[in-house]
């Protein structure tokens, strides 16, 4: 062997050297049978070894980092990262000091960042099976030892999926293993040392803060536990809750969302809640959670695209740190801690039921077994990005719950759950806050506009005025004459033409129409009733001016308290076209003179007036033939 690693490293040569070495290359369970087991064992490992050693794959032996595997982020095949296998973590706690006092061995070696080998140990009273020694080879997509920090768990495994959150998607982190396994320890820890629940927090609320500059975001926390197959609102606990399914999945009815403005606040709330979960101590853990916990975080938060569309994206983490499976004697029997158990042993029977059908591919998941597979649904089997830490004992009186974790951990990695796509909406507003104010400029503009102009026809109309008064004293002027008599624009048939119409060809004379001054007289008066009108249209308009005004203070206002309901509200209201649109129709529904409306045509010139345009002038020829 030793000759082999002599020679220069050709994937040939680590095949040969695997073949010696007999190194399981199937994570399920392998058994070495030997009849020098550790002396086998130690033989076939010790050129792998030299070979981890040279690329660099083991850590230093020196005290501090004795049986250290450093954390890192994973460098999985870029299928792993983008596919939506659930993701699996193992951290070994340390061993306890009632563990070292019955006398435990440690069954539990990482040999690197990946890899968990289980030594099963014999019973020494067994003596059939005294020389034999069972081991058991696990790959996961990292194994933290006991000396691996809470930060280490935190980064290597959650904060990804954090970052998935603040970009709209949904994530989900939970905690398997047996009672006293560490689970609350890497989910909750403690004051001193924080766990993933404390540490996400942190993470999200320091990363919404660098991004939504605006406040444009609001995170709602829910804090739930299942206890004896109950569901209780852990902050403000009262009834039990009933599960209901609605369309963004699996929801505890009547649970209480808080609205949390900081991190202080989460940690008030989950101290609040963790006091109110039911924790009891039992022979294998002196504070031992009786109770499924389920933390939910919901990030809401607008932001726009490069279009200056609005996005309004929801991401959701939920943190969850199971109850541990136990056996009734490593507990209490016959009390109501083994109620209790035989509850967190069935709805944990449940969950591998569902792991189980879904790696199986099997078409119906059993979800509806427990409270627990059902608020898990969608973090198994929906569009959700899953984590699952297994939290394992290294001490061998516990091999047989931690054989039992590993397995489940393992077979777990198998489950695909479906694309977690961002939960988008986008709304199409392109009227920000400076639009609407460019909008309202606009408007102004046009306004004034306007006025010119009717100050314009009015000047025409007092020069019209005295000429007529000056043709009812003499015949004819050949001024007014030629003004009168001017006939309209001969339109062919099937020809569409669009000219903008003058505000006299709203009441035209023939050239038979003989010119008196009683009939320009009517014209006249017809003409000042008109301008009458059109100035109180144009009072009309500056009060949906100002109207437009305050739906623009209003918007501003909707915008800044990100409500999606007053921003789509907003966008109707405000829409310039709309605005026009009704104007213009109650202009034209209004009782007002066909030649007065086409007056106000001819002075706004809008194509969506054609129609009126087009009407024949029977008032006014009426009013010129009486
Ligand atoms: N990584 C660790 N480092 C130091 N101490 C740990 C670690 N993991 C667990 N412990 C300690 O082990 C004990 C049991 O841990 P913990 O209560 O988290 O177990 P558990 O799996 O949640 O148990 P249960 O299912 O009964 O609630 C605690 O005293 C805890 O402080």
């Amino acid at each position: 062997m030793d000759s082999l690693l002599d020679q220069p490293k050709t994937p040939q040569l680590y095949e040969q050297i695997a073949r010696n070495v007999s190194m399981p290359v199937s994570t399920r369970s392998q058994t070495m049978n030997d009849s020098n087991p550790h002396q086998s064992l130690k033989k076939k490992l010790k050129p792998l070894t030299l070979l981890f050693k040279q690329k660099n794959l083991l850590p230093p032996k020196n005290p501090s980092s004795k049986n250290r595997v450093v954390a890192r982020k994973l460098s999985l095949p870029e299928t792993e990262k983008t596919g939506n296998r659930v993701t699996v973590f193992v951290r070994v706690r340390p061993i306890s000091k009632k563990e070292k006092e019955a006398g435990s061995r440690c069954c539990v070696r990482i040999v690197n960042p990946r890899d968990v080998y289980l030594t099963e140990f014999v019973n020494p009273n067994d003596y059939l099976r005294l020389k034999r020694i069972r081991g058991r080879h696990f790959t996961f997509d990292a194994c933290f030892p006991d000396s691996a920090t809470q930060q280490e768990v935190y980064s290597t495994s959650t904060s990804e999926l954090v970052e998935g959150v603040l970009q709209g998607r949904n994530g989900t982190v939970f905690c398997y293993g047996a009672t006293g396994a560490g689970k609350t320890y890497t989910m909750l820890g403690t004051v001193e040392s924080p766990g993933v629940m404390v540490l996400a927090i942190k993470d999200l609320f320091r990363k919404i803060k660098t991004r939504s500059c605006d406040g444009n975001h609001a995170v709602h926390l829910s804090y739930l536990e299942v206890y004896n197959e109950t569901v209780r609102d852990l902050i403000s606990p009262g009834r039990s809750l009933v599960l209901r399914e609605d369309k963004q999945g699996i929801v505890a009815a009547g649970l209480t969302q808080y609205r949390v403005y900081s991190t202080d606040e989460v940690m008030t709330l989950l101290q609040q809640g963790n006091h109110n979960r039911t924790t009891e101590p039992t022979c294998a853990n002196e504070t031992s959670s009786r109770s499924h916990a389920v933390l939910q975080v919901v990030v809401e938060y607008q932001v726009r695209d490069a279009a200056m569309n609005i996005i309004n994206s929801v991401g959701k983490l939920s943190l969850v740190d199971l109850a541990g499976s136990e056996r009734a004697l490593a507990t209490d029997q016959r009390t109501l801690r083994s109620l209790e158990g035989a509850n967190i042993n069935r709805s944990l029977l449940a969950l591998s039921c569902c792991i189980n059908a879904l790696v199986d591919g099997k078409k119906h998941i059993p979800y509806r077994n427990s409270k627990l597979t059902q608020l898990l649904k969608d973090s198994l089997g929906g569009t959700c990005s899953t984590v699952m830490i297994a939290s394992i004992s290294p001490s061998n009186l516990s091999s047989g719950e931690t054989q039992n974790t590993l397995h489940w951990a393992d077979r777990a990695k198998e489950i695909r759950t479906k694309a977690n796509d961002a939960n988008e909406d986008l709304f199409p507003v392109t009227e920000t806050g400076t639009d609407q104010a460019k909008l309202v400029l606009e408007l102004q503009k046009e306004n004034h506009e306007m006025r010119m102009q009717l100050a314009r026809q009015q000047q025409k109309l007092l020069t019209l005025e005295a000429q007529s008064l000056a043709a009812y004293s003499c015949s004819t002027p050949p001024f007014v004459s030629s003004l009168l008599s001017t006939p309209p624009t001969p339109v062919q048939p099937n020809e569409k033409q669009w000219t903008r119409p003058s505000f006299f060809t709203a009441i035209y004379l023939t050239p038979e129409t003989k010119c008196n001054g009683e009939k320009i007289g009517i014209i006249v008066r017809t003409l000042n009733q008109n301008v009458k009108s059109l100035e109180s249209e144009i009072e009309r308009m500056e009060k949906d001016h100002s109207l437009l005004i305050k739906q623009k203070d209003d918007v501003i206002c909707g915008l800044s308290q990100k409500s999606r309901k007053t921003a789509a509200t907003t966008e109707k209201v405000v829409t310039r076209s709309s605005i026009r649109t009704k104007s213009a129709r109650h202009f034209f529904q209004s009782p007002l003179p066909m030649a007065m409306k086409r007056s106000f045509c001819a002075l706004g010139g809008r194509k969506t007036r054609t129609h009126v345009m087009s009407e024949p002038t029977a008032h006014s020829s009426t009013l010129l033939q009486q």
